[in-house]
C-alpha cells in the first residue's frame, strides 16, 4: 500500500499551504497553474510570483459586480495585475474592508477567453480554506517538475473537482455520556469527516426511537452567540432553547455544525460583521466578501443523522430551506417546530433581514 498522499489528503495539504502562504500546483486538461491564496500573500511571494509569467487575481462573480470588473467566466472573473501592482493592490481587491473610503477601485482589465478552470480551482481552494475567495494564479510549464523542484503541493484537479461537489464521508470516532443543565441524559458522539476537515458533534438527549420522526435541531457554530452571548443573532437563545426543550420531553438530537458564520468561518464572519458596522446588510455583506448568502453544506448533518439510524425529524428551525435540504438529503422532515427565541433591539433588523431575503419564517 503506498504512503504518500491520495488526492482526498493533497487537497487537504493544498488548503493548509493556501492557509499559510504557500503556493500550490494545480494541474487540469494539461495545464498548470500556480495559486497563491490572496489573503496570506506575503511581499517576497509577490515579487517570486509576478516574475514568473503574466498573473491573474481570480475572484468570485459576487465580489467583481461590487467592484464592476467583468466576470466574463461566469462564476468567476480574472482580473490581470498590472506590472506595477503591490500586494496593498491585492488585498484592496480581495478584501472590501476600505470599499467606501477607497470606493473607485480599478478600471480592471479582465482576462477573457482560454480555460478558467485552474482560476476557478484556485478560489474554490481558497474559499474551503476559510479563507477570502481571491486566489493568485500563474501559469506554469512543466507543472510537476516545478512542484517537485519547490516542494510544493501538487493536485491533479481533473480528480480533485469531483471531490470537492461532494462531502466527505464522516465516521464516529467516540460518543460519551454527558449530563448538561437542560438534560441530564445526553450523550455526545464526535464525527471526523476523511478529508481532514471540521469535526461535528451529535448531541443526543434520551434514547430516541430510531423508528420515529425524532425532535432534532440542525445548529450551526456560532462562536459569537453560543458562546460570547453576542446581542446581534439569536444563536445562543436556540441552542439553549432547543436543548431545553429536547430535556423536557425527554428526547431528541441536536446537531452541532461546525460551519461557523453560515460556512464562512469565523475571520470572514467578522468581516461581515464590520461590513454590517458600515450599513450593509448580512446578505449584502457576504456578497461583497464574494461569499453566497449561504455557504453550508447540510448534507452533512443529513449523514450524521442517518449513521446514528435517523431517517425522519420534527425539525426546529425557521428556516425552510434547511428543511428542503434535509428532504433532498433523504431524511423525511415529518414537522417544522418554530424556534422563536432570543430577539432583541440589536438583532431586529438581522432577523428581518433574514425572513425578507432568505425566506425565513418569522
Ligand atoms: N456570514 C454570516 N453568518 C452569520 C451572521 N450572523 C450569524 N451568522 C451565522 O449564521 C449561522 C446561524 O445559523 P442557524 O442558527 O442554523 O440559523 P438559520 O439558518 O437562520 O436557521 P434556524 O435558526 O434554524 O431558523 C451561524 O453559523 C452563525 O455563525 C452574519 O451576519 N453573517
Ligand atoms: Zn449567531
Amino acid at each position: 500500500m503506498p504512503l504518500g498522499p491520495d488526492i482526498v489528503e493533497r487537497l487537504n495539504r493544498g488548503r493548509a499551504d493556501l492557509r499559510m502562504g504557500v503556493p500550490v500546483v494545480l494541474v487540469a486538461g494539461g495545464q498548470g497553474a500556480l495559486a497563491l491564496a490572496a489573503e496570506a500573500l506575503t511581499p517576497e511571494r509577490f515579487i517570486a510570483l509576478m516574475t514568473l509569467g503574466e498573473t491573474v487575481l481570480a475572484i468570485t462573480a459576487r465580489r467583481a459586480e461590487t467592484l464592476r470588473a467583468r466576470p466574463y467566466d461566469g462564476d468567476i472573473a480574472r482580473l490581470i495585475v498590472p506590472a506595477d501592482a503591490t500586494p496593498a493592490w491585492i488585498a484592496a481587491v480581495a478584501d472590501p474592508a476600505d470599499d467606501l473610503t477607497v470606493p473607485m477601485k480599478g478600471p480592471f482589465d479582465c482576462s477573457r477567453g482560454d480555460d478558467a478552470t485552474l482560476a476557478r480551482a484556485g478560489v474554490e481552494l481558497a474559499k474551503s480554506a476559510r479563507l477570502l475567495p481571491a486566489a493568485l494564479i500563474v501559469p506554469v510549464a512543466e507543472p510537476a517538475r516545478f512542484a517537485a523542484r519547490e516542494s510544493l503541493t501538487l493536485i491533479d484537479w481533473d480528480r480533485a473537482g469531483p471531490i470537492m461537489l461532494d462531502t466527505s464521508p464522516l465516521h464516529p470516532v467516540v460518543a460519551a455520556r454527558l449530563p448538561m443543565a437542560a438534560a441530564e441524559a445526553g450523550r455526545l458522539h464526535v464525527f471526523r469527516p476523511e478529508d481532514g476537515g471540521e469535526e461535528h458533534y451529535a448531541i443526543e438527549i434520551g434514547q430516541p426511537p430510531r423508528d420515529r420522526p425524532v425532535l432534532a435541531r440542525l445548529h450551526s457554530a456560532c462562536f459569537t452567540g453560543d458562546i460570547l452571548g453576542s446581542l446581534k443573532c439569536d444563536c445562543g437563545p436556540q441552542l439553549r432553547a432547543a436543548l431545553t426543550l429536547m430535556g423536557q420531553k425527554g428526547a431528541g438530537i441536536l446537531l452541532y455544525l461546525n460551519q461557523e458564520g453560515r460556512g464562512i468561518g469565523l475571520a470572514n464572519k467578522m468581516r461581515a460583521y464590520s461590513l454590517q458596522d458600515q450599513g450593509f446588510d448580512t446578505v449584502e455583506a457576504n456578497h461583497r466578501l464574494g461569499f453566497e448568502d449561504d455557504e453550508r453544506d447540510f448534507r452533512i448533518g443529513a449523514g450524521i443523522l442517518k449513521r446514528l439510524g435517523f431517517s425522519s425529524v420534527r425539525l426546529l428551525t425557521n428556516n425552510p430551506a434547511k428543511i428542503r435540504m434535509m428532504e433532498a438529503a433523504g431524511i423525511r422532515v415529518s414537522e417544522r417546530v418554530p424556534l422563536k427565541v432570543g430577539r432583541t433591539q440589536h438583532n431586529d433588523a438581522y432577523l428581518a433581514t433574514k425572513a425578507s431575503r432568505s425566506g425565513h419564517l418569522l
